[in-house]
């Protein structure tokens, strides 16, 4: 789990051409990574390094913020309900402490719902118990999104299994069988463990380039380990996803092997999310957090989906913003302006991961905004169709008829990015399609220029800004 912040972005990579539009969806999730350099020579620099590093440490709302961090294991005390669930993995999961089997598990539920909590914070202290008994159980615990095939997810458990031990994962990353790997695995685990589980998150998104997902043969493998006598000791495989009906997919080899105990966690209430923030409320200062504000935080946790890790993320955003403006105190206000960020950047992330052609066309709707400068809240959708076929000329796209500039236009009002109308130019001048961008046009060309393929444009202002103009001019006198 990454570090969110409102203002991370998530960049879509993209590098098909810009001819193979129509319809693909190029969406991607690769995180941007941004490297700065800092020079150690500070002199003839206006700030010397060593004072500011040496300086008393800025003010801050924040005592331990840790414990408002999306990837801080909490400890027992914190977790708020979810008995039930705990339960469950616990009776599961008890046994391996005799050395008996244990059950293979699938938790399911929407994000932010504990899944990774529960399982985790049980596995630590099945791993203290063992130690305390002398045995080694090993928590195998990998996120399936990364990985991409059935291969490299068994490398990545095998870094797992030789992280904390003094041992080579022995197998090259590449250019060896998955068998390979995996008999490798079996050979570290019999060596340096009395127990294993793995956990695999995301498991759904380990799909890979063929038309049978990867996470069938991935299932599949690892749940036979003990049966193939691969492994005497307990072991088994705990699998997280998001999708209520993954076993359905599965196909019939690693559903006559996965048969896993399933276990859902639903959503949180704002009940809940407020007990959950409470108790990390330690992560501030003393005085530090306005009464309003944890309410206030859960109710926007509840409205988008109960997601505990988004209220997490909220209040800590909220304390962020307090320090960058120098406040003691996180107030309401915070927590507004945070979430709007957070609003705002989610737009322009799905923007992001818009196919070129739905790009291309609320392209030319924030370009006609832009450049053609006129006083009006709702752009016309003819002088963005003009602008449209421009772009897709100057860029070489094929560009399509008006009733599909306009569709693809207003499909992208059920996310939010705009509003759509049909209005009067004027007496006797008939009813026109019009969109109010709900970003500014500014940030929404920005976000669509940093693709590769649309880097022409930036050469075709004046054109645009000419165009923008007459066509506005002329629609509306
Ligand atoms: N019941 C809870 N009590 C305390 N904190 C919680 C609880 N449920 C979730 N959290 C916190 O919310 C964040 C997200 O939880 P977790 O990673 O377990 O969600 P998840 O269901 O696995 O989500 P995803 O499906 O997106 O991976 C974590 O920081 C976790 O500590």
């Amino acid at each position: 789990m990454g570090d969110e912040s409102p203002v991370t972005d998530n960049q879509t990579e993209q590098s098909e051409s810009i001819t193979e539009v129509p319809g693909e969806h190029g969406e991607s999730n690769s995180e941007e990574s941004t490297s700065s350099q800092t020079t150690l020579d500070d002199s003839g620099s206006g700030i010397s390094i060593m004072d500011e590093l040496q300086s008393e440490s800025v003010e801050t709302v924040f005592e331990n913020k840790d414990l408002v961090r999306p990837d801080t294991i909490i400890d027992e005390d914190r977790i708020v309900g979810r008995d039930e669930q705990l339960k469950t993995v616990i009776t599961n999961l008890k046994p391996a402490l005799q050395n008996h089997g244990i059950p293979e598990m699938l938790l399911t539920g929407p994000s932010g719902t504990g899944k990774s909590l529960i399982i985790h914070a049980v596995c630590k202290k099945i791993v203290e118990l063992s130690e305390a008994q002398g045995m080694r159980f090993g928590v195998f615990s990998i996120n399936c999104e990364g990985p991409g095939t059935t291969s490299r997810a068994v490398y990545r458990l095998i870094q797992e299994a030789t992280a904390n031990i003094d041992e080579e994962p022995g197998v090259p990353e590449s250019g060896v069988s998955t068998d390979q790997k995996l008999e490798r695995l079996w050979e570290i685990m019999r060596e340096h463990y009395d127990g294993v589980i793995f956990v695999l998150d995301e498991v759904d998104m380990l799909d890979g380039p063929y038309s049978e997902p990867e996470y069938n043969s991935l299932l599949y493998q690892l749940s036979r380990a003990r049966d193939l006598g691969r492994f005497d000791g307990p072991v088994s495989v705990t699998a997280i996803t998001n999708y209520v009906d993954f076993m359905s997919d599965l196909n019939s080899r690693a559903n006559s092997s996965f048969n896993p105990d399933e276990i859902f966690f639903e959503d949180y209430d704002a009940t809940q999310l407020r007990h959950i923030l409470r108790n990390r409320e330690d992560a501030f200062k003393p005085e530090a957090l306005a009464d309003d504000v944890v309410p206030l935080v859960a109710a926007f946790g509840s409205q988008t989906h109960g997601d505990a890790r988004k209220a997490i993320d909220l209040l800590r955003w909220s304390g962020e913003l307090a320090d960058k403006q120098g406040d003691e105190r996180v107030e309401e206000s915070h927590v507004r302006t945070a979430q709007d960020r957070y609003d705002s950047d989610r737009k322009l992330r799905h923007i992001g991961g818009l196919s070129t052609q739905k790009k291309l066309c609320i392209f030319a709707v924030a370009a006609t905004d832009h450049y053609s400068n006129a006083s009006v809240d709702w752009i016309p959708a003819g002088p963005s169709y003009s602008l449209y076929q421009f772009v897709c000329d100057t860029l070489g796209a094929d560009s399509y008829g008006r009733e599909t500039f306009v569709n693809h236009v207003t499909e992208q009002a059920t996310y939010g990015i705009l509003e759509f109308d049909r209005r009067g130019r004027g007496r006797g001048k008939g009813i026109h399609m019009h969109f109010d961008l709900a970003e500014d046009p500014e940030s929404i060309m920005e976000r669509i220029l940093e693709d590769d393929r649309f880097a022409n444009l930036e050469q075709e202002e004046e054109m645009m800004r000419s165009i923008a103009k007459s066509k506005m001019n002329g629609f509306l006198n």
